[in-house]
């Protein structure tokens, strides 16, 4: 698991040197608050037009990267583009390119939501429509409802419409959903499926692994200030080669020989098979339950899930010497 999760990592990393069209390159970012070196070494490469996630535990340093990428903190060393230019220079033009939405937004509550999208386009050079913008977010039936009486999807809501209104190429999102209820979060995915229609690259700050498999075009996992694990949802630190898990109650009279490799069960207990190979392995399963009709109970097949990797990936990162990491 851990070489899975290591190399999955160097891999992705030196091959997407070449990647044409890059919305952000990061090479060797580092970073340090006194004596905490916050960031270590870390690289990243973001493709226009993806939706990305950025994931990891608490004190990886995610939100430290992502605000040297928002041009809001210096770094102490490495390279970094977004959209071409390195935001330690960062000019109004470049910034009216990025859109943010962050996790705590402060707006006059007393200005109504056309009046506040209609004050955003004015801070910028080539604003998109203002009520189309309130029209595609969603937000058209609260049009003059005042901020403060907004609910907290609406004013998630209004805040991707006051980073969209600007027209950027990339929206950093922080934590979009946080506290949402769970119909609130579908909303809120749809809405970023939206931004993601309208060809923006997104990256995406998020501890929800559904809501980076369900919106993710690749995600990155940081332990320590480094990326550990770089891929699809679907190929993340190996997933797609991972063992899968066959669960059953083993009935009475099945042959010793149907359960090679799993740990004993007897009658009525839980036999766990892991097999690479779920369809081959399950075959001679299914014709002993048809001929002896005693069936599979309990019949579970199971995919290590994108939690499931998150968390090995995560530990192997923190069980490993530090140079293997890199
Ligand atoms: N302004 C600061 N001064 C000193 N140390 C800081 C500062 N900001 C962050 N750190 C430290 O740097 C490390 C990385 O923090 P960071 O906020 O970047 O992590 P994170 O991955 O965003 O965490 P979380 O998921 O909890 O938001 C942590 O050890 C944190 O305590």
């Amino acid at each position: 698991m851990r070489d899975a999760a290591v190399t999955t990592a160097g891999r992705a990393g030196g091959a997407e040197d070449d990647l044409p069209d890059q919305a952000i390159r990061v090479r060797g970012l580092r970073k340090s608050y006194g004596r905490v070196e916050a960031v270590r070494g870390l690289d990243l490469t973001v493709r226009r037009g993806e939706v990305f996630a950025f994931l990891g535990p608490n004190g990886a340093g995610k939100t430290t990267t992502v605000e040297i990428l928002e041009g809001h903190r210096h770094r102490d060393g490495g390279e970094v583009s977004v959209l071409g230019t390195d935001p330690a220079r960062a000019t109004p033009d470049w910034r009216a390119r990025v859109g943010l939405v962050l996790q705590t937004s402060r707006m006059p509550p007393e200005l109504t939501v056309r009046e506040l999208v209609a004050r955003h386009a004015g801070f910028h050079p080539a604003p998109r429509g203002i009520d189309e913008t309130i029209e595609l977010i969603g937000l058209a039936a609260q049009r003059d409802r005042r901020a403060g009486r907004l609910s907290g999807g609406q004013q998630r809501r209004l805040d991707v419409a006051l980073a969209l209104v600007g027209d950027p190429e990339l929206v950093f999102l922080d934590e979009p959903t946080t506290g949402f209820d769970p119909a609130a979060r579908r909303q809120a995915w749809s809405m970023i499926e939206t931004v993601r229609e309208l060809g923006k690259t997104v990256f995406l700050t998020t501890h929800y692994l559904d809501e980076a498999e369900a919106l993710a075009d690749r995600l990155a996992v940081v332990v320590d200030g480094r990326v550990v694990a770089l891929g699809t949802p679907a190929t993340l630190g190996g997933r797609e080669t991972m063992p899968c898990e066959i669960r059953f109650s083993r009935p009475e009279g099945m042959p010793p020989a149907l359960l090679d490799g799993a740990a004993p069960a007897g009658a009525g207990e839980t036999v766990v098979l892991r097999t690479p190979d779920p369809v081959g392995r399950l075959g001679p399963l299914l014709d002993w339950a048809r001929g002896s009709g005693a069936g599979l109970p309990g019949l579970e097949i199971r995919r290590p899930t994108l939690e499931d990797i998150y968390l090995a990936v995560t530990e192997a990162a923190r069980t490993a010497p530090a140079e293997e990491t890199r």
